[in-house]
């Protein structure tokens, strides 16, 4: 029998026929599977264009508020985000905000449909965070990538809105800086009352030092400036620093030295990576380190289980200068235990004093809580007489005064000015 005659036999077996015909089916379904594949892969290479953002890149926070904003509107599957607030009056705020969740959701922008994946990995963390680690990719169709520059600049743009006129405070988290609880109001300059010229010297400093990069390179110095604030407690350090970040419209950066698991190396990284245009902050700078010429407190340091060491900090202060302006802002209340090798110049180029009540911020303070004619008479006999009493007044013990007395009329404020130190 030839194989002509062989085949003709076997097409005629209605077996064999259905068989056949079963096998080319499943052939061509694994054909056409394959084909489909390529052919996503060919149309997803060609005409669409993915965007992967993962969560430790800064524009993902920026991302998800976008999504937030935008996005929750549009989709069915949400995920809460509780910020709670309690003030010190003991008022509790509450706010939820509904974030796309993890999956898959569909989006418009413009006249373009995007896919937005977010996605979390189960068993990689973010070590820093010690959060899952979650990505956002965002798919749309086309070959414009201005699309995600768009999107990104508008999330950019929408979360800067949010903080304008607002003052961020950062916290070390890990490795990185976090901003901590919500921003806060700008508070004006001039409502923290300094003694006469020092406000001014200070904001002139930081201004030169920001507008001079120049002059820094040009000479090979690092570009960076320390300040020290020092004084009894109570009398502005910490509200004018405050202050002064929001005239500069720069964050602050809250670094607590003695806090445990701050090793050289973290502190180092920190003031390395922190955010551009803030301000540092160490404050009671004396609580984390003393003298090194003095024995006994030095005992204590050890005892605190401080892990930063006095040298790493200093090392850390003198380290590479890093390209943005560093604005290293220190407060203590003691400044006689500070080691002098920490306030040299180059680690502390200013030192300010922000010391007891002076009749000229006594003045001021009354003329910020009363106002009119009247005031302005009795704001000078107020200050003449607190300051006859030869005691020593913290600004924070006027305001405690004039807000005791903030119903009260000129004179019945001035007849109680011996309640100051009462109260
Ligand atoms: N010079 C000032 N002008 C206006 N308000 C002031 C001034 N100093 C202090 N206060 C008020 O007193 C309170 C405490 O001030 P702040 O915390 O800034 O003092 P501090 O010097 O940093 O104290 P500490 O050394 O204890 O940290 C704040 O509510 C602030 O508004």
């Amino acid at each position: 029998m030839t194989i002509a005659e062989y085949i003709t036999n076997l097409s005629d077996n209605p077996y064999f026929g259905a068989g056949f015909g079963l096998f080319s089916l499943g052939a061509s379904a694994a054909v056409l599977r394959k084909g489909l594949q390529y052919a996503t892969i060919y149309l997803r290479r060609q005409y669409m264009i993915t965007l992967e953002v993962p969560c430790r890149d800064k524009s993902y926070q920026w991302l998800l508020q976008w999504m937030t904003n935008k996005g929750a509107k549009e989709t069915q599957h949400l995920s809460v985000e509780t910020s709670f607030e309690q003030r010190d009056t003991g008022h509790v705020k509450t706010k939820y905000d509904f974030i796309p969740s993890v999956g898959t959701h569909f989006f418009r922008y413009g006249r373009t449909w995007i896919k937005v994946e977010r996605t979390r990995e189960q068993h990689t963390l973010d070590l820093h965070m010690g959060t899952p680690w979650e990505t956002v990719t965002l798919t749309a169709l086309g070959r414009d990538k201005a699309i995600y520059f768009d999107i990104l600049e508008e999330a950019r743009q929408m979360a800067l809105r949010q903080h304008e006129g607002k003052t961020i405070m950062y916290t070390a988290l890990g490795s990185e800086w976090r901003p901590f609880g919500h921003p806060k109001r700008r508070r004006p300059l001039n409502s923290v009352i300094l003694d006469e010229g020092i406000s001014n010297r200070i904001l002139q400093d930081c201004r030169d030092f920001i507008s001079n990069p120049l002059w820094y390179t040009q000479r090979g110095i690092p570009y960076r400036r320390g300040y020290l604030l020092y004084g009894p407690p109570g009398c502005g350090k910490s509200s004018y620093i405050t202050a002064l970040a929001g005239e500069l419209e720069f964050g602050i950066c809250v670094l607590n030295l003695s806090e445990r698991g701050l090793s050289d190396d973290r502190l180092n990284h920190l003031l390395a990576v922190a955010p551009q245009q803030s301000i540092i902050l160490l404050e009671d700078v004396d609580a984390a380190f003393v003298s090194r010429e003095d024995t006994v407190h030095q005992k204590a340091a050890y005892e605190g289980l401080n892990r930063v060491t006095f040298s790493g900090l200093l090392n850390c202060l003198d380290g590479v200068a890093s390209t943005e302006a560093r604005i290293v802002f220190m407060t203590t209340n003691y400044l006689e235990r500070l080691d002098p090798a920490l306030i040299r110049p180059g680690r502390v180029d200013l030192k300010e004093y922000i010391g007891w009540c002076s009749k000229y911020q006594i003045e001021q303070m009354f003329l910020r809580f009363y106002d009119g004619e009247k005031a302005r008479t009795a704001a000078k006999e107020f200050a003449n007489k607190v300051v006859a009493f030869g005691k020593n007044v913290s600004p924070a013990q006027i305001q405690g005064f004039f807000m005791f007395y903030k119903q009260a009329n000129c004179e019945e404020v001035l007849n109680n000015a011996d309640m100051i130190w009462k109260l």
